[in-house]
């Protein structure tokens, strides 16, 4: 497939992009701080950008007609309904976290949360340097799953990935479910997985729950 990507340019951009390329698909189109390359109509576009360059996307989307899959974090709830909007025309494909193992991760979290009540529950997340938004919005997702309170604390440590623990205590015992990204080509997976999947869809809202 031609891809497009805002944000080519960026960490999870190249990662994307190498990606596809090694699946034999081609990098046609992208926007980043620079402006616009364009060397023909993508059939799809992924964005890993940051909020603020969400309506771009969006015009882009309605411009082209195209499928988006979206991993920007931090988007406000009128971005989210935004894309939801999108989605009666387009295929749309919104995660915080496009790995396999935090899907596994919010499934535990969803077979336990209610086993937990009285127990101390918090969350930590560690990402490199370089990340801009604090907490993670994969962090604010195993919150929203636990739908419970609880504080999450965040670590900007060197090049880390991304590192979520969620710690459960009572006064006997600690539970704790951990997951590690070892590099971001978990994400890139996700990503080019749910690429395949918007393939057969004429429109509709999806996350990456729906798409494994
Ligand atoms: N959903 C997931 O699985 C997942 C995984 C990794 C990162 N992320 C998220 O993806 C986003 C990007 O992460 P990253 O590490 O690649 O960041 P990055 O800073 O390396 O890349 C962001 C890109 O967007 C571009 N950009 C910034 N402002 C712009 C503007 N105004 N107009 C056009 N382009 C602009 C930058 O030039 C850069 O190329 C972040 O929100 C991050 O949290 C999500
Ligand atoms: O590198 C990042 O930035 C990441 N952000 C996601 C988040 O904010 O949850 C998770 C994956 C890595």
């Amino acid at each position: 497939m031609k891809i497009g990507i805002v944000g080519y340019k960026g960490r999870m951009g190249k990662e994307i992009k190498d990606l596809f390329e090694e699946k034999n698909h081609e990098f046609v189109w992208g926007y980043d701080k620079d402006g616009e390359y364009f060397q023909e109509t993508p059939q799809i576009i992924i964005d890993f950008s940051l909020p603020e360059v969400f309506e771009k996307t969006e015009d882009y989307v309605k411009k082209f007609n195209v499928p988006l899959i979206i991993g920007t974090t931090g988007l406000q709830d009128e971005q989210i309904e935004a894309l939801k909007a999108l989605a009666k025309d387009v295929p749309v494909v919104q995660s915080y976290n496009f790995s396999i193992g935090i899907q596994l991760f919010l499934k535990m979290v969803d077979f336990l949360k209610d086993k937990i009540d009285g127990w101390d529950i918090e969350i930590v997340e560690t990402h490199h340097r370089f990340k801009k938004d604090k907490p993670s919005g994969t962090a604010k997702m195993i919150k929203e799953s636990l739908d419970k309170d609880v504080p999450i604390s965040s670590l900007r440590l060197g090049n880390v990935a991304g590192d979520h623990v969620l710690y459960m205590a009572n006064l006997g015992e600690v539970l704790s479910i951990s997951h590690r990204a070892l590099s971001r080509r978990a994400f890139a997976e996700g990503v080019l997985k749910s690429a395949e999947f918007v393939t057969n869809k004429k429109n509709g809202y999806f996350t990456f729950t729906d798409v494994i």
